[in-house]
């Protein structure tokens, strides 16, 4: 009889990390809905199983990151200034641990096109998260993720959905005045620039989030319901387009999107989905009509497809702060968006398109035995 021989351990633990796009907004819920889709950025790490997180000890280490898919032309490999990995070691630091452990690989595969409106910023903080919990084995819960990555990525709706997964609804807790000041540091201090020196000091701590900073809730979407993303071939940086909103508006337009997205949450579940109630529910008043500056064509794709000359088609709208266009429907998906395509060609705008589906799954993290 042959003895077995038990499989040595390997010296490496390897894990991926799994997050979808998302699309925030949904018409009328600006920065409060969002829904995440079949489109994803994985992560793939591998990192010697010593020493243990808490023991890191070379100063400042260099992680080796390779990249390929959307933005792999742009994206910097130098995780001192890539937005996930800084987001992993803002999320490390907070929970006293003072570097990358030495020795990490990361590859990402990025699915989700750059400053779109599908959450590509979103699902890169959402890896880093789950990079920084999974790096320093913190066991942080879902709602604790959430409040790390509410510290960079401020408003709730593609980060809440990129999390948790499916069709969701999320506020941002009202805050007392300590934590307010906590949640109101800038961006520069959460995520600083780090010396690019090895062995240079970091600084001050960065601030750890308050407690509870987002709340959410999860609506039903009806399973014959699918997301046309059509994407012109340009990027709008969501700072930008918001940048181009005002600060405040009249009570008629924001009953308007209220009445709307009060209806739109439960249309969105009912299956057969209605498209009469659904496509004017997914009008705007907040967000979009101030964004048509910046995407030629945008208010002639909204008012020109519809359910009425696009069968199967339920509702249109701005994917994000755009410059995708987001129409759901049950069937004629690429007749849909052949007809958006084709509205937008007359303003000089090429785009593409994907058909996906809404994800039931948020953020996974799979190790490797
Ligand atoms: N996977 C990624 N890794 C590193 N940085 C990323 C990644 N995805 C997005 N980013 C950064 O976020 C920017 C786009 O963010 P944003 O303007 O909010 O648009 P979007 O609508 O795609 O989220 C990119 O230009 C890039 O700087
Ligand atoms: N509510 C935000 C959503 C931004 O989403 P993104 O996918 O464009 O990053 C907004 O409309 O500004």
């Amino acid at each position: 009889m042959v003895a077995q021989q038990a499989s040595k351990p390997s010296t490496r633990r390897r894990f991926t990390i799994r997050v979808p796009a998302t699309s925030a907004n949904i018409g009328p819920g600006f920065d409060v809905m969002g829904v995440s889709l079949t489109l994803f950025l994985t992560l793939s790490v591998s990192v010697p199983r010593d020493p243990p997180p808490r023991t890191f000890t070379t100063p400042n280490p260099q992680p080796q990151l390779s990249y390929t898919g959307e933005g792999s032309d742009e994206v910097p490999l130098d995780a001192y200034k890539n937005l996930t990995t800084r987001v992993a070691l803002y999320v490390l630091r907070c929970n006293g641990i003072p570097s990358f452990p030495s020795g990490l690989e990361l590859q990402c595969h990025n699915e989700i096109p750059f400053g779109r409106g599908l959450g590509s910023s979103g699902a890169a903080v959402i890896a880093g998260v789950l990079l920084g919990d999974a790096l320093g084995q913190l066991g942080l819960d879902r709602n604790r993720m959430l409040d790390f990555a509410l510290m960079v990525e401020r408003h709730p709706d593609n980060v809440t959905a990129a999390l948790m997964g499916g069709f969701v609804g999320s506020y941002l807790r009202e805050l007392d005045a300590a934590a307010t000041s906590a949640a109101s540091v800038p961006l520069a201090e959460v995520l600083p620039e780090y010396p690019a020196n090895a062995g240079e000091e970091w600084g001050i701590d960065p601030p750890s989030p308050p407690h509870g900073i987002g709340h959410y809730v999860r609506f039903g979407w009806a399973k014959e319901i699918r997301a046309v993303a059509i994407v012109p071939a340009f990027e709008v940086s969501t700072a930008k387009a918001r940048s181009v909103l005002p600060t405040e508006y009249t009570r008629k337009d924001l009953v308007f999107n209220l009445q709307r997205l009060a209806v739109l949450t439960t249309a969105l579940s009912r299956s057969p989905p209605d498209p009469e109630l659904i496509y004017e529910a997914m009008k705007d008043r907040v967000h979009q009509p101030y964004r048509k500056e910046l995407i030629p064509g945008l208010p002639q794709v909204l008012s020109s497809v519809t359910p009425s000359t696009h069968p199967g088609l339920l509702g249109i709208c701005l994917s994000g702060a755009g410059p995708t266009i987001l129409a759901l429907a049950v069937s004629n998906y690429d007749s849909i968006a052949g007809a958006a395509a084709e509205v937008f060609k007359k303003f000089g705008v090429e785009v593409s398109w994907f058909v996906l589906d809404v994800t039931v799954e948020g953020s996974t993290l799979s190790e490797e035995e």
